[in-house]
């Protein structure tokens, strides 16, 4: 995480750079066969003039403003940027694996997407969301492009005209690589990098990033690194003579030299055996963490302590929540994915009944298959919870997408059944109006700002009465020398109707769930 990203200056720097990236896609889509929907306005002469001069301006304030005319035509320094670039492509090709390079940190980058049908708002968050994800794994975004286009291109996924339009942006800003808001085919991935010469990764590339830099627990790191390779395995690529220095690496690495025959598809060949047998070690290694989770789960189960699971789209205020909930302490950021291991919390309902809570990864549109899949025994928890506690981002500007996006990846996890409260987060910030149009959807809401505390007492109610509630009602008179009964019947979440103080001993109306009434017998009345 660099400091600097969450700078206001920072922040309304890709504001910036977003409003201009969309402004360009919008009124400059590029002429093609496939275009859908032709702009009447584009490119009038007026505009081509405007959007000309700028560009013409920007490039003599670029080269002006760093010499003055005693530096001379700077030759040297023309050149040394424009080899720059070839020399570092040229080094990554030559020397890197194919998993090393691809966990080369993104610095620069550039933006690109397809706009292929739906509004202009739409094409602007995924854009927006696929610049914080930039922002997320430590990238700078210089800038990005939109093409508007029906259908990607089978072979560089980009028209050529706007793959080469990328490739000369690239080569300006002196950008490192190209992030595409999309799943590439390996082919496409290739072919656009033979045309913009930097590295290029795609939406689920960026977002594996982002998981293997946050995973923390040892389970965590497990199961990004299987959806990493998972992700790699297809898309093995060779950079030369990579495989001698891959020896003793962790993770095996690409092979062959691309194009080479014989020898080198051998090598590749090789690769793909240890990346499968490296896969297959994780995947038993994870097998082997999950003893200890359910172990931790049946045993809750056994005292039958309702769970409830915080899930959601990434930065939706998920973690807050459960800290305001319980006091947990855990990480807020703002940044997406900030929290990948679930963290599970005792809490207590107003009238005294316990339950756990449990924060977990968030989700985004398009989460990679690979992550769903490798993240399965952790999301399963949350289809095994009594309830779900759907946390949105009501100050988002499209939330309703966001709630669709998770009960796809709900439903992915068998976890669509159980019971939902859509906990509308970031009151404070949100629009009445957006509430509303939510709350009319949904049955079940409650409006809350984790930040402000506004309505977390209702919440904690609702929560109260959705969950299991011990259901056998008993009448206990329990003598005072026995004062530990009474003691556990708080302790193992007893509803408490009545109490009184008797001759006898303590007179209690209870409810208590099944599994503790047959030890109560004795004491009843
Ligand atoms: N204005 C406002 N901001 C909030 C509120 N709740 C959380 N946030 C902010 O939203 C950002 C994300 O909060 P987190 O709690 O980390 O969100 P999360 O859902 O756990 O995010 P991930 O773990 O990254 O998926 C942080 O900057 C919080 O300060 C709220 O009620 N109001
Ligand atoms: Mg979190």
């Amino acid at each position: 995480m660099t400091e600097q990203k969450n700078t206001p200056e920072a922040s309304s720097t890709i504001d910036e750079t977003i409003a201009r990236i969309l402004a360009a896609g919008e009124k400059a889509p590029e002429t093609s066969a496939t275009e859908i929907v032709p702009d009447p306005e584009f490119a009038t002469e007026e505009e081509a003039q405007r959007r000309r001069i700028l560009s013409d301006r920007a490039r003599e304030l670029a080269e002006s403003a760093e010499h003055t005319e005693y530096d001379g035509e700077q030759y040297d320094l023309f050149e040394r940027r424009s080899l720059r670039r070839v020399e570092g492509l040229s080094t990554e090709l030559e020397d890197v694996t194919e998993v090393e390079y691809r966990q080369l940190r993104l610095e620069r980058v550039v933006l690109a997407g397809l706009w292929s049908g739906g509004s202009a708002a739409e094409a602007e968050y995924s854009l927006r969301e696929l610049a914080a994800l930039a922002e997320t794994a430590g990238s700078t975004v210089l800038d990005g492009f939109l093409q508007r286009r029906a259908t990607p291109d089978p072979g560089t996924f980009f028209g050529s005209g706007k793959a080469v339009e990328i490739k000369e942006a690239v080569a300006e800003l002196g950008a490192d690589t190209v992030v595409v808001d999309s799943e590439l085919a390996p082919s496409q991935r290739r072919g656009l990098e033979d045309i913009v010469k930097v590295k290029v990764i795609d939406r689920t590339g960026l977002i594996l990033d982002i998981f293997a830099q946050h995973a923390k627990s040892r389970e965590g790191k497990a199961q990004v690194e299987l959806a990493q390779l998972e992700y790699l395995l297809p898309r093995l690529r060779g950079w030369g003579e990579s495989m001698s220095r891959q020896a003793g690496g962790q993770v095996g690495g690409a092979g062959a030299g691309m194009g080479s025959r014989g020898p080198g598809e051998t090598k590749i060949e090789l690769d793909r055996r240890r990346i499968n047998q490296r896969m297959a070690k994780l995947r038993r290694e994870i097998a082997g963490m999950k003893p200890a989770r359910e172990a931790k789960r049946a045993n809750r189960k056994r005292n039958a302590v309702p769970s409830v699971a915080i899930a959601g789209y990434t930065n939706a205020g998920k973690s807050s929540l459960l800290n305001r909930l319980t006091d947990a302490g855990v990480l807020v950021e703002n940044a997406l994915f900030a929290t990948l291991d679930p963290t599970t919390r005792k809490a207590v309902t107003p009238d005294g009944i316990g339950y756990t809570l449990s924060d977990t990864v968030g989700f985004v549109r398009q989460l990679p298959t690979q992550l769903v899949e490798a993240f399965r025994s952790t999301l399963e928890e949350v289809a095994d919870a009594d309830l779900i506690l759907h946390v949105v981002d009501a100050s988002h500007p499209e939330p309703e997408g966001q709630i669709a996006a998770v009960r796809t990846v709900l439903a992915e996890v068998d976890a669509h059944q159980v019971d939902e409260i859509v906990v509308l987060n970031k009151a404070d910030a949100a629009s009445e109006h957006v509430i509303e149009r939510i709350r009319r959807r949904e049955p079940h809401t409650a409006v809350v700002s984790a930040h402000t505390g506004e309505g977390i007492e209702e919440l904690k109610e609702l929560i109260s009465a959705s969950i299991p509630r011990p259901s056998v009602e008993l009448e206990l008179l329990i003598p005072y020398e026995h004062g530990e009964i009474v003691s556990r019947l708080h302790a193992e979440d007893a509803e408490i109707l009545s109490t009184e103080y008797q001759e006898a001993g303590t007179r209690l109306s209870v409810k208590v769930r099944p599994a503790l009434a047959p030890e109560l017998e004795r004491y009843q009345v």
